[in-house]
């Protein structure tokens, strides 16, 4: 029986991938093979023994200890494009929300529950002037990070008349044949941030992204441009934000990760981590993190993670051995020797490397024995073995 412990509450669609039969799946269990969670933070967590592998049900990583998973030999998986549109379309709204008086709007008419039918009218037109606002259509948007959300909020921004520029030094080649040419290439963030009147950012929390909006580049803005931050708290610094807003250098600031300090002030619109919260979303990042942890779990194979290299191999024997190795020399020739030795047979065999970490798949003709797969575990540089 497979283990897999989920944090976060994760849509049905996803849990129901577990067959029962083999798997125990819940919040409680404390030997896992595998996790399945979304926003819960790891970091404090000592793994498990036992552990393989924890599926991110979303996009940032940032809640996981990767780098410590990696020393372990455990995989760390996310959902790659899985709520994109979901946050697409809230970046839509916060557009919309920071150039129309929407929300003043609703406020104003909100407290109008005693007016009469006869005065409602003519004070509805009255007051209208208020609560003007300015069009998306023709100003520029500047996206920051044009991987499966920036990419998809490019866009959306091009079909509602906007003129869109786009940094990401280090775009994939997926992610740029999903660009349509009439997204500018900035060359660098001072160029896009000079050029916008919306800031939507799109980057992940990572080092190199820490306070990337920071009193330096916000000088670098238009008098009055709108900040949109769908992607971390980190990758804004808030204080400088702040100083931005209180000079009118920022007209506005749009985020889904507000700090205490941007709660009330009518220049802020800031929701509660909503990006991803749809059902659609929610199921599609369910489904594929449970389906990568089977993938994984059952057969080895893996699928869109952030720290192993993808390696997928179709089942060809009963018998299949997953190993990883620091990406040196001569290690997979020991292993296959010892395989010799024992007269096992590799019927089909994958290797893929990632940076210094290497895995393998191997499926031979018969079962290995415990002291072979001791003296596999046991070969210098191997420091993940399965025998499944
Ligand atoms: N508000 C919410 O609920 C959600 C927030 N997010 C956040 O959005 C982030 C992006 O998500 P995806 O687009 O799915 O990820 P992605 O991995 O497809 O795209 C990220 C892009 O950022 C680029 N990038 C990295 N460093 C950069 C830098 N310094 N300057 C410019 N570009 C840089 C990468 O090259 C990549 O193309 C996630 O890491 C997460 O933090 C994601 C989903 C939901
Ligand atoms: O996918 C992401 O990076 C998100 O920020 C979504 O987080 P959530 O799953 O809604 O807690």
């Amino acid at each position: 029986m497979y283990k897999i412990r989920t944090y976060n509450t994760i849509a049905v669609e996803g849990l129901d991938q577990f067959p029962r039969a083999q798997y125990e799946v819940g919040s409680e269990i404390a030997q896992p093979d595998g996790i399945l969670l979304r926003s819960a933070t790891l970091h404090d967590l000592t793994f498990p023994t036992g552990l393989k592998a924890i599926a991110r049900a979303g996009a940032g990583v940032n809640n996981v200890p990767v780098e410590r998973c990696t020393e372990s030999g455990i995989v760390v998986f996310n959902s790659p494009g899985a709520n994109a549109n979901a946050v697409k379309e809230l970046v839509m709204a916060g557009l919309l929300l920071s150039s129309r008086g929407i929300y003043a709007g609703l406020s104003y008419t909100a407290g109008l529950s005693e007016v009469t039918a006869e005065d409602m009218g003519p004070l509805l037109e009255a007051e209208k002037k208020h609560f003007k606002g300015q069009e998306l259509m023709g100003k520029t948007l500047g996206v920051v990070g044009l991987g499966a959300i920036g990419s998809s909020v490019a866009n959306m921004a091009l079909g509602m008349g906007m003129k869109v520029i786009g940094y990401d030094p280090a775009i994939s080649i997926d992610a740029a044949w999903r660009l349509p040419n009439q997204v500018q290439k900035a060359e660098n963030l001072q160029q896009l941030l000079s050029r916008s009147d919306y800031i939507s950012l799109h980057v992940p929390a990572i080092e190199a992204t820490k306070n990337l909006i920071n009193s330096t580049s916000l000088a670098s803005i238009k008098d009055g441009a709108k900040l949109l931050n769908f992607a971390r708290e980190s990758i804004v610094n808030t204080a400088d934000a702040l100083v931005a807003l209180n000079t009118g250098k920022l007209s506005a600031y749009v985020t889904d990760f507000p700090s205490p300090e941007l709660i009330n002030r009518p220049d802020v619109i800031a929701l509660p981590h909503l990006g991803a919260s749809t059902r659609e979303a929610e199921d599609n990042c369910a489904i594929m993190g449970a389906r990568q942890l089977i993938e994984f779990i059952e057969h080895g194979n893996i699928r869109n993670s952030v720290n192993f290299p993808n390696c997928e191999l179709e089942r060809t024997t009963a018998y299949r051995i997953c190993f990883a190795n620091q990406n040196v020399p001569k290690v997979l020739s020991q292993v296959l020797n010892l395989l010799a030795e024992e007269n096992i047979n590799v019927v089909e065999m994958l290797n893929k490397s990632r940076d210094n970490i290497a895995y393998n798949i191997l499926d031979i003709d018969s079962e290995p024995s415990a002291e072979v797969l001791a003296a596999i575990a046991g070969t210098e540089q191997v420091f993940h073995l399965r025998s499944i």
